[in-house]
């Protein structure tokens, strides 16, 4: 045996017994957690149980109430302490759980200029000190040392500690897959990190939640990770880039970094789906970190537009938009899309806005028992009688102090009708016992029925007004959808857009149904916000909107102006830009947006194989470079059919079993092409149709149309109808690209009849026909 292999297993056997050590010293804390675990429980159930015993009761004095209180609270935030602290162990325990299995992935050995001392750093999810609490025995991955791993092969490094940048050689770099707690393999790597953890990690079957990516993290995603100084960061990633791995990584990374300002409440994700909400639900716990919040478009939209009004979904407008019926460029509804998305209908609201701050708005009447109590003439009277430099939220302000003036001296004034009188009869036994006492207590022991009677009139009339009162607060004497309407139909704008009558026309048809079109969504919550105010959420410290290039240019202004303070991390690929609204105004093009902010671009993908890359990347809509990893796997197949289409199906799908794929998506353009294939295929075959109400999906076979399958992945895909009949128009090559980029091992297109333009794009060369 020569002296390096020799030494190569001294290695391997010490790091085999430092991997033992460490899975000691986890399993001893281990312990000590449980004793100091019970112990605490004990406590609280006796707190909780005698908590009255330590609390002084005396309410005879005010003096004595004060002292009570304050014995209640001291010891309710005694016990409250106490349930912190046992929320941390049992947050400690789980961390020690997953350390036990996988302690470590990672180890530089750095040796530092300065010191000229050689330190053996390990990696791992979480920090992990020794029995004596002086040493680390792994450092969280997202400790600064920790960002040397991922940012340098062997050779010189640098990072920034607290204080300074330390300088220093990195003189070994080694990964290792460790798996409940045994050594399953070990490798040390030069350049990136280690194409065999990666190949291994690529190389797995999909799964129907995604994992975490901390143990392969690469230095361009890094950069996203680690970023604290940009206010707006800007990531173009191309399809498979790790885009939203990232995204995840670096809310993990910021609730580390920032832990005594930020919880999970102050960051919101915006997602795609609701599937791929939950797609990416595991990898935040996963990390040992709350989940944050996360929301649809939609959803955020849905909860500031009032619940009798009806809003059209992204999904049915891109199947409104998909079908071939539709297809007509000067369709009115394309027509009305593409204005209703740019930031010249913003501007137009603007200028609206203006006009209604001299006359315009719209109120609704104040009724009471079917009679118009307060007139939206005399609203609008009060409204606009109002100093005009006054904003209109403040003035609508003023208007609600007004009228619930009004209202209490209408309230005087029916107190002594006949109907509150009747309305009397319906109140409850307690109502009249507290009439009693009231009269006891204001007039004597004497029984006043007058008094009572009066006690009881003003008690229906609170709670006749109750409902009024609340209404008014929240200014719902306003008729914002007519006002809204008013903006197309009566109003006439300085400079009208090309098609603005027929704009206008289509909308008010749609308003008239109380039915908002997406396109008008944002449009109307922006309007709305701005007439009633109080639209700006200072609470969300950091948004991240995946899939951002799906998001209109005015859809962009207004999340601006619902978040004025917020830092955001916008991650998409303009290649995978599926809305009809995508345009030149979106912000992961260059120029378009604020000049404050930081761009970073993903070129590498890492999701398909590199022949299912190199095919794929010949029609991709950009002009972005995109490289594969190289992870080797069959070419794409085309498969030519005439009439037997259920019978070739089956038989791919049968034959990706076969090569061992448990996740099987048949990619559709549309929903109406998802119902006619699970239609053809149901009785043959057990399949999952999923649609825009699906939340989860299991392995298995699945049906589904692609803007579903956003942001998710499947062993296999096969586009089902991938011929010049289903796409044929340019604006469908983004869709086309995106369901080919799903695929993570195999992808197969059939093709009933000519194949479409954009697999005739790609060289002969990089698919094949089978
Ligand atoms: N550094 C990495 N280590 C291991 N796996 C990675 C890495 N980067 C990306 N991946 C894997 O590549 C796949 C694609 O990642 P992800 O979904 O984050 O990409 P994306 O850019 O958001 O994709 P798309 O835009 O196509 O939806 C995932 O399976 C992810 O786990």
């Amino acid at each position: 045996m020569n002296k390096e292999s020799e030494n190569q297993i001294k290695d391997e056997l010490a790091e085999r017994q430092r991997l033992e050590d460490v899975i000691q010293v986890i399993k001893k804390k281990k312990i000590a957690l449980k004793e100091k675990a019970s112990g605490l429980r004990e406590s609280i159930i006796d707190l909780r149980k005698d908590f009255w015993d330590d609390v002084t009761v005396n309410l005879d004095e005010p003096d004595d109430i004060i002292e009570t209180q304050a014995s209640l609270k001291q010891q309710a935030e005694f016990l409250a302490e106490r349930e912190r602290s046992h929320g941390n162990i049992d947050h400690e325990r789980k961390t020690l759980d997953s350390l036990q299995d996988s302690p470590y992935f990672g180890r530089i050995d750095f040796k530092e200029n300065q010191t000229k001392e050689e330190e053996k750093i390990y990696i791992g999810k979480a920090s992990l000190m020794d029995e004596k609490d002086e040493n680390f025995l792994v450092y969280d991955w997202r400790a600064p040392i920790s960002s040397m791993y991922y940012d340098y092969a062997p050779g010189p490094a640098q990072y920034e500690s607290t204080e300074d940048t330390i300088n220093g050689e990195i003189t070994l770099k080694r990964q290792y897959i460790i798996r409940q707690g045994q050594m399953k393999g070990m490798f040390d790597t030069g350049l990136t990190i280690g194409d065999t953890l990666l190949q291994h990690a690529l190389g797995n079957n999909a799964n129907t939640k995604m994992q975490s990516i901390v143990a392969t993290i690469q230095k361009e995603q890094n950069k996203i990770i680690r970023n604290e100084r940009s206010n707006l960061l800007i990531v173009q990633g191309v399809a498979g880039s790790g885009k939203t791995s990232a995204a995840l990584q670096r809310v993990a990374y910021l609730m580390y970094r920032f832990r005594e300002e930020l919880n999970a409440n102050d960051l919101l994700l915006l997602s795609p789906n609701p599937l791929f909400s939950s797609y990416i639900i595991n990898v935040l716990p996963e990390l040992g970190e709350t989940n944050i919040g996360q929301s649809t478009f939609l959803q955020f939209l849905r909860k500031r537009i009032e619940k009798n009004i009806e809003i059209e979904s992204p999904f049915e407008q891109i199947e409104y938009t998909l079908t071939e019926r539709h297809k007509d460029k000067n369709d009115i509804r394309v027509i009305n899309m593409d204005y209703k998305s740019s930031l010249d209908f913003k501007q137009m609201i603007d200028s609206y806005i203006s006009y209604l701050n001299h006359t315009g708005i719209l109120f609704k009447n104040i009724k009471f028992r079917n009679e118009i109590i307060l007139s939206k003439e005399e609203i609008t009277r009060y409204f606009y009688a109002l100093d005009s430099s006054i904003s209109i939220p403040n003035k609508l302000e003023l208007v609600s102090k007004w009228l619930l003036k009004e209202i209490r001296h209408i309230q005087q004034k029916e107190v002594s009708e006949d109907w509150v009188l009747e309305e009397m009869q319906l109140l409850d036994k307690e109502d009249y016992q507290k009439a009693f006492t009231y009269s006891q207590d204001m007039y004597g022991d004497e029984d006043d029925p007058l008094q009572e009677e009066m006690f009881l009139r003003k008690e229906v009339i609170q709670r006749a007004f109750a409902p009024i009162k609340k209404q008014i607060k929240r200014l719902k004497f306003v008729h914002v959808l007519a006002t809204y309407r008013n903006l197309f139909e009566k109003w006439e704008p300085n400079l009208k857009p090309k098609n603005w009558e027929t704009i206008a026309t289509f909308t008010v048809k749609h308003l008239n149904k109380r039915y908002l079109t997406w396109e008008d969504a944002t449009p109307y919550v922006y309007f709305k916000g701005k007439i009633l105010g109080h639209d700006a959420d200072r609470s969300i410290r950091h948004l991240f909107i995946d899939e951002a290039q799906d998001y209109s240019a005015f859809q962009f202004a207004f999340i601006r102006h619902i978040f004025p303070y917020t830092r955001m991390t916008l991650l998409g690929d303009v290649n995978q830009g599926i809305y009809a609204h995508t345009t030149s105004e979106n912000p992961l093009i260059p120029d378009a947006v604020e000049s404050n902010h930081e761009r970073i671009t993903l070129t590498k993908s890492y999701r398909s194989t590199k022949e299912i890359v190199e095919f794929s990347k010949h029609f991709a809509p950009g002009h972005s470079i995109i490289e594969p990893f190289e992870r080797e796997g069959k070419k794409p197949t085309l498969l030519q059919t005439e009439n037997n289409l259920v019978q070739t199906l089956l038989l791919e799908i049968e034959k990706l079993r076969r090569y061992g794929h448990e996740t099987i998506a048949l990619i559709c353009k549309t929903m109406e092409e998802t119902n006619q294939i699970y239609e053809l295929l149901r009785k043959e075959i057990d399949l999952y149709p999923i649609n825009e109400e699906t939340f989860s999906f299991e392995k298995g076979i699945l049906v589904l149309p692609v803007y579903l399958a956003k942001g998710i992945e499947f062993d296999a895909v096969i586009i089902p109808d991938a011929s010049s009949n289903q796409y044929n128009r340019e604006s469908e090559r983004a869709l086309f690209y995106t369901a080919c980029t799903r695929a993570m091992h195999d992808l197969t297109m059939v093709s009933p009849g000519e194949p479409c333009l954009f697999i005739k794009e790609a060289d002969n060369d990089t698919f094949k026909v089978g």
